[in-house]
């Protein structure tokens, strides 16, 4: 647990950050001190702590000032890191469209800083605001005595191997979906037990259970529910994780696995995650789309789990042929050297197509929308592989 201090200093430390050079703080930690220090109620509760309270009613507004314009540059340098490494999804910036200081002259880029370019950042921004109330609500503190009494994470990794190794197909990871963006409604009676049950019975390695509520009508009930129901096979928690505080908070609604999105996270962030991630018994589940964040989580040390989605989250484009193109040649040889498990995520619908990703070198598979839109899931699952794989 002596990892945990870990997610404190950047609040301890921000008063000192700002007679630091910017290139000190890593992105994660300025992630974590840029949220921790968002409201001008925790500003004013540092400035007390540092100042004592007489000093802090006095010139409260100009060093508030001072932190906003300091967080925005903040924000701004975390963005440049990412996009250095080629990410193109923004994070959400803190208060409204940033400011362009030009000499004396101060004025705002048309329709840049504060409008979502595309669908993913938009989830994204949404997203931050969610995760800091959630968090005000439940602070780490509070998680770290749930997770006391949490019981024990499952072995993920170890299911999909057993199950590839047992039916000789790609392991399944069967995802409760009710909704997404891009197909709306997949299914109007949707009981998440249920669902999960028929996965379990219909020969699924593992669940995955979609928790963002806003665009993909999941909850975090729906996970502890399946949790609780008995339900053996490990979950996967499908979030959109920005902040090390949710990867917590999955584990202590009953995940046994998550996402990490590789568009939207830069490396620092995903090492630091995993690392976190090892420490809870949590797998991390790290998904790309192409070759350069593959090559960009190839280049991360302890990679067990690699998924290949083959819709574009910017423009939920679908194509499986992504998951061939991306394990060719050199990118697959690695992946064999290093025994990486991949997975073949997204628009998977026949057996045509699970032996098709197969070929191309995964050993599990992640399918929502084929299976959940069945009456019978469990019977989707039999139909997707071409014959029963719970045998
Ligand atoms: O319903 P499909 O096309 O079978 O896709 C499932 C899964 O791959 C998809 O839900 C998914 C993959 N990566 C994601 C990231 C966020 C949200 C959703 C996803």
């Amino acid at each position: 647990m002596e990892r945990l201090v870990c997610l404190k200093v950047p609040f301890q430390a921000a008063p000192s950050y700002s007679s630091r050079p910017r290139s000190w703080i890593p992105p994660t930690q300025l992630s974590a001190y840029k949220r921790n220090s968002l409201s001008a109620f925790s500003v004013r509760a540092q400035m007390e702590s540092e100042e004592g309270s007489a000093a802090a009613a006095t010139s409260s507004e100009p060093a508030v000032d001072a932190l906003k314009m300091k967080e925005r540059e903040v924000g701004t340098f975390q963005d440049e890191v990412a996009a250095s490494q080629g990410i193109r999804i923004r994070r959400r910036p803190l208060t409204g469209p940033p400011l362009h200081y030009v000499g004396p002259f101060e004025f705002r880029l048309q329709n840049e800083g504060n409008t979502p370019r595309n669908i993913l950042e938009e989830i994204v921004w949404n997203k931050d605001v969610e995760v800091a109330q959630l968090k005000e609500r439940k602070p780490l503190i509070k998680l770290k005595t749930d997770l006391a009494n949490a019981r024990p994470a499952r072995d993920f990794l170890g299911a999909l191997r057993a199950a590839n190794e047992r039916t000789g197909l790609p392991g399944l990871i069967a995802e409760v979906k009710k909704a997404s963006p891009s197909r709306g409604v997949l299914r109007e009676d949707f009981d998440p037990v249920e669902i999960a049950r028929a996965y379990e019975e219909g020969g699924a390695a593992c669940v995955s259970v979609l928790t963002d509520q806003k665009y993909f009508k999941g909850s975090f009930e729906n996970l502890e529910a399946i949790r609780n129901a008995g339900v053996k096979c490990p979950l996967l928690c499908k979030e959109f994780i920005i902040d090390a505080w949710q990867l917590f908070y999955a584990r202590t609604k009953g995940a046994d696995a998550v996402l990490l999105i590789a568009a939207v996270l830069p490396d620092l962030d995903i090492k630091y995650m995993i690392k976190i991630c090892k420490m809870l018994g949590l797998t991390a589940l790290v998904e790309v789309h192409d070759e350069i964040e593959f090559d960009r989580v190839l280049g991360i040390e302890g990679i067990e789990l690699m998924g290949i989605n083959n819709r574009n989250l910017e423009t939920f484009e679908v194509d499986i042929s992504n998951t061939k193109k991306l394990l060719e040649g050199e990118r697959g040889k690695k992946i064999r050297e290093r025994d990486i498990i991949v997975v073949g995520e997204s628009g998977l619908f026949t057996p045509d197509d699970i032996a098709y990703v197969q070929e191309a070198g995964v050993k599990a598979v992640l399918v929502g929308e084929s299976i959940v839109k069945q009456s019978d899931p469990g019977k989707g699952i039999s139909n997707l592989f071409g014959k029963d794989i719970s045998l």
